[in-house]
């Protein structure tokens, strides 16, 4: 059906505000954490889809690091095996990371995949596995023994922590129209796989492309302060200054602590945005409001 004069007129506007935006940052790579309540909710979860199809085919590189919590907690309980986190890192026994490697690397993935395939796009789906892509090392996590009084590392089992990304392997897809979407499993010296915190996946991949930007969804509206406003842009300074004062706490964290570490580490600008919000990565990206909080260097 053809649309009416005033709103091809407005389609027109809206097409031509992308315009300085598309010159931006065309040629440039995003990073795009994708979890949480974005991935649960059909409408979202196409229009994250389109949003990938539309930033490749205006010229942008986005790669894309899935979580997939939720999912794999929903498995382990049909499967009667008890999960728990320490310092926000679940506790990985074998029978655990065999759970974690077929959610993430089967299930979520593929679902991605052929999401942004479905829309037009040409997504390829890896872990850390394929071509070496995250080689990882041993999660070493402090925690306080009771009985001695003292801090001692606790072994959480198969979680790991990135060592080296194999940035071969990305340019090889991102140079040509193939955009890579990567869960969080990472593989240890002897083959061995490890569980990874998709949120400091993402970060390393950011740091280790030289991306522009570093987009993590979550499901908050962005970074509050403590009277529960939105900080729409804020410096490393800022930032670590909440971190001291406790502003910041629990699943926010490690977050931040990996949107602070890519911006010093070369990746321009980091995002925390709201995964609720239809197409925000798009808004974060196409517009100079965005639809969450900031995050540069000093
Ligand atoms: N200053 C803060 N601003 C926003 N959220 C915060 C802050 N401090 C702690 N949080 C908590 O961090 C949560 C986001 O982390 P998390 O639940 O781990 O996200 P995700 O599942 O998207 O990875 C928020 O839901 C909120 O409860
Ligand atoms: C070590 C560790 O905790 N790994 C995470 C990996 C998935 C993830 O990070 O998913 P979200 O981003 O959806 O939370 C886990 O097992 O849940």
């Amino acid at each position: 059906m053809a649309l009416d004069r005033n709103t091809a007129m407005q389609v027109a506007d809206v097409l031509s505000k992308g315009l300085p935006y598309i010159q931006r940052f065309t040629g440039k790579t995003v990073v795009i954490k994708y979890g949480g309540n974005a991935m649960e909710n059909e409408d979202l979860k196409s229009s994250f889809a389109r949003d990938m199809v539309l930033m490749k085919l205006v010229g942008i590189n986005p790669i894309v690091v899935h979580g997939g919590g939720p999912q794999i907690g929903d498995l382990l309980d049909r499967l009667n095996i008890k999960s728990h986190f320490v310092n926000g890192m679940r506790v990985t026994d074998s029978e655990t990371m065999d759970v974690v490697e077929m959610v993430l690397g089967g299930q979520v993935n593929k679902e991605i995949v052929s999401l942004i395939n479905s829309h037009g796009g040409t997504a390829m789906g890896l872990t850390g596995k394929d071509g070496n892509l995250i080689r990882a090392r041993k999660l070493e996590v402090m925690g306080q023994n009771d009985e001695l009084n003292r801090p001692e590392i606790i072994d959480i089992g198969h979680v790991g922590e990135v060592e080296q990304v194999n940035t071969k392997v990305i340019d090889m897809l991102t140079h040509s129209d193939v955009i890579p979407v990567i869960a969080p499993i990472g593989v240890g010296p002897d083959g061995a796989s490890y569980n990874i915190n998709a949120d400091l996946v993402a970060g390393k991949v950011a740091e280790a492309v030289n991306a522009e930007k570093l987009i993590l969804l979550t499901n908050v509206s962005g970074l509050k302060s403590r009277d529960d406003k939105v900080l729409t842009g804020l410096t490393a300074t800022q930032v670590n200054d909440l971190i001291e004062d406790g502003t910041i706490h629990g699943g926010m964290l490690p977050k931040i602590r990996c949107a602070l570490s890519a911006v010093e580490n070369g990746v321009r600008t980091a995002h925390i945005i709201d995964g609720r919000v239809a197409h925000a990565t798009l808004l974060e990206i196409f517009t100079d409001e965005g639809v969450g909080t900031l995050i540069s260097r000093d």
